[in-house]
């Protein structure tokens, strides 16, 4: 199929210059891995090529500068997003600003986050990422082999106080629960092509009992969870609001301003609401996949670790725990996250873009709805922005300049739509670097021989990756280390 390029019935060509390869249809769309495949795509077919899925063109752009043309350049055109009857219509997710086209109701939703996102305004969220990543340390202390639950309960800590100043102290906790499921969910199900309903739409009104229409099931059991992850924190929010116990949060401040402002529109409540919920399911799973894909990296590179660990000794003399305040001094601490990002990121295709207008980009037309992906993992890897060797996990690479940024390359998306909770994201991953390669050691684990046993893992795939649970040993570095995590007081 793919041998042999050819234009998809339906779809207009520009004139001039014959087209470029538009490459196949549905049945070239891999299922698993797709970003790897798009890649070798992208090697026979170049910067730009297409899939015709059903008349509606999956387009890939596969270098940074087409992808820094139609996403930055004319991110008017290409911030929208494509209709998910699946996610939308079914599960119930129309409140959740990922999936709202590029309008005036997404728009009121972004600014109601970037007012508490912005750089300067996650500062204050400082005190709280601090907090529960020294709590971090004393539980990987205390149970080190259940170090993916202690980052899951802690980076759901942060999140919960952030957003809702709530204060959660189980790891079994019923709101986090609920946000991971919803969570997986949502990795399931926003991957273009994983149901046909997003395909032909008309499939979403098919009785659950049809055969075949198993999807309908998976949908609303879903659901439920897509609208409690919704409503029973706010709705907590409200009551401790109305009897004078709420934390002051995202939620509640926000909340404050509304009953302060005359003739807000009467959806205004509901724009905190689903706002307030997308960042739980966008602030707590995202720092843990990307922290698990360090851990990973620490028990497969060591050189890398010694080399960190050498640069927080050197700064904080073995002493104190680190701060905020000591990031400049650790740019080999910050490049170690940052490859994490780069290595192995986590949204590998991002979040596709959809575009609102006919558009024509270097004699190739792009029609009004295609969906657009940018191929975030090959621009990751592209050695000209991060050196040779991209598939090895190297900070050394940040340390040369002229590097890019992987967060200003893809990792955190493009345009109008890139990542809105960055800054924050940022600041979370690096103090629990820092906290957790001051204080431990990350190794193998051993067999009863004492034979260093490799982490078995595989990379998931969907829209989020990162490593399947894994093993390892975390070990306080010395006497010091354990004493200083000690320290810490037990109540967060
Ligand atoms: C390492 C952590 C994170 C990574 C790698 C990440 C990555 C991404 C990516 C790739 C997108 C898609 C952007 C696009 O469409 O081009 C996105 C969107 C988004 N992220 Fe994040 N994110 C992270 C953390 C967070 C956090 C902590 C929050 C909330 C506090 C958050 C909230 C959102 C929201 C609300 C959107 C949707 C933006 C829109 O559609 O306009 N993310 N993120």
């Amino acid at each position: 199929l793919l041998s042999k390029p050819r234009v998809p019935k339906g779809l207009r060509l520009p004139p001039g210059p014959s087209p470029k390869p538009i490459i196949g249809n549905a049945l070239d769309m891999p299922k698993y891995f797709e970003w790897e495949t798009y890649a070798k795509y992208a090697k026979q077919y170049g910067e730009i090529f297409y899939l015709d899925v059903f008349g509606t063109p999956l387009v890939f752009l596969n270098s940074r500068r087409i992808v820094h043309e139609l996403f930055e350049r004319r991110s008017s055109n290409y911030s929208d997003r494509t209709t998910f009857p699946m996610i939308v219509d079914l599960m119930g997710f129309g409140w959740a600003l990922n999936f709202q086209g590029y309008g005036e109701w997404w728009r009121r939703h972004r600014q109601a986050m970037h007012n508490k996102f912005h750089p300067s305004a996650v500062e204050v969220y400082k005190p709280i990422q601090i907090k529960h990543t020294r709590d971090l340390l004393r539980r990987l202390h205390k149970a080190p082999e259940d170090f993916i639950k202690h980052i899951r309960h802690t980076a759901g800590a942060i999140i919960m106080e952030v957003g809702y100043g709530i204060n959660i102290k189980s790891e079994n906790d019923p709101y986090i629960h609920t946000a991971e499921e919803a969570m997986n969910a949502v990795g399931e199900a926003a991957v273009p092509g994983r149901f046909m309903v997003d395909m032909i739409h008309w499939m979403k009104y098919i009785p659950e009992w049809v055969p075949g229409a198993s999807f309908k099931k998976q949908a609303r059991i879903w659901k439920k969870y897509i609208l409690d992850v919704a409503d029973l924190p706010f709705e907590h929010v409200k009551a401790q609001m109305a009897n004078g116990t709420a934390q002051p949060s995202f939620t509640s401040t926000h909340l404050e301003s509304l009953a302060a402002t005359k003739d807000a529109p009467a959806d205004a409540e509901q724009v905190i609401k689903g706002t307030a919920a997308v960042i739980l399911l966008g602030g707590s799973d995202t720092t843990v996949k990307t922290l698990t894909t360090f851990v990973l990296a620490m028990v497969l590179f060591p050189a890398v670790q010694k080399k960190i660990q050498e640069e927080l000794d050197a700064v904080l003399g073995g002493v104190r725990l680190p701060e905020f305040e000591d990031m400049t001094a650790l740019p080999y601490t910050i490049a170690t996250y940052k490859e994490a990002m780069r290595w192995h990121p986590l949204l590998p295709l991002g979040i596709a873009h959809a575009a609102t207008q006919d558009d024509v980009i270097d004699g190739y037309f792009i029609p009004k709805g295609a969906i657009v992906f940018g191929n975030s993992w090959l621009l990751l890897r592209e050695e000209t922005d991060f050196g040779p060797d991209t598939e090895k996990f190297d900070p050394g690479r940040f340390m040369e300049s002229g590097r890019r940024d992987p967060g200003q390359t893809g990792a955190f998306g493009y345009g109008r739509r890139v990542c809105p909770g960055r800054y924050m994201a940022e600041n979370s991953l690096f103090i629990a670097v820092a906290s957790i390669l001051q204080n431990f050691d990350i190794t193998p684990t051993r067999d009863s021989s004492g034979k260093e046993v490799m982490p078995e893992y595989e990379w998931t795939s969907g829209l989020f990756s990162s490593p399947t649970d894994y093993q390892c040993t975390i070990k306080s570095r010395s006497k010091a280390a354990e004493e200083r995590i000690l320290s810490i007081p037990a109540e967060v």
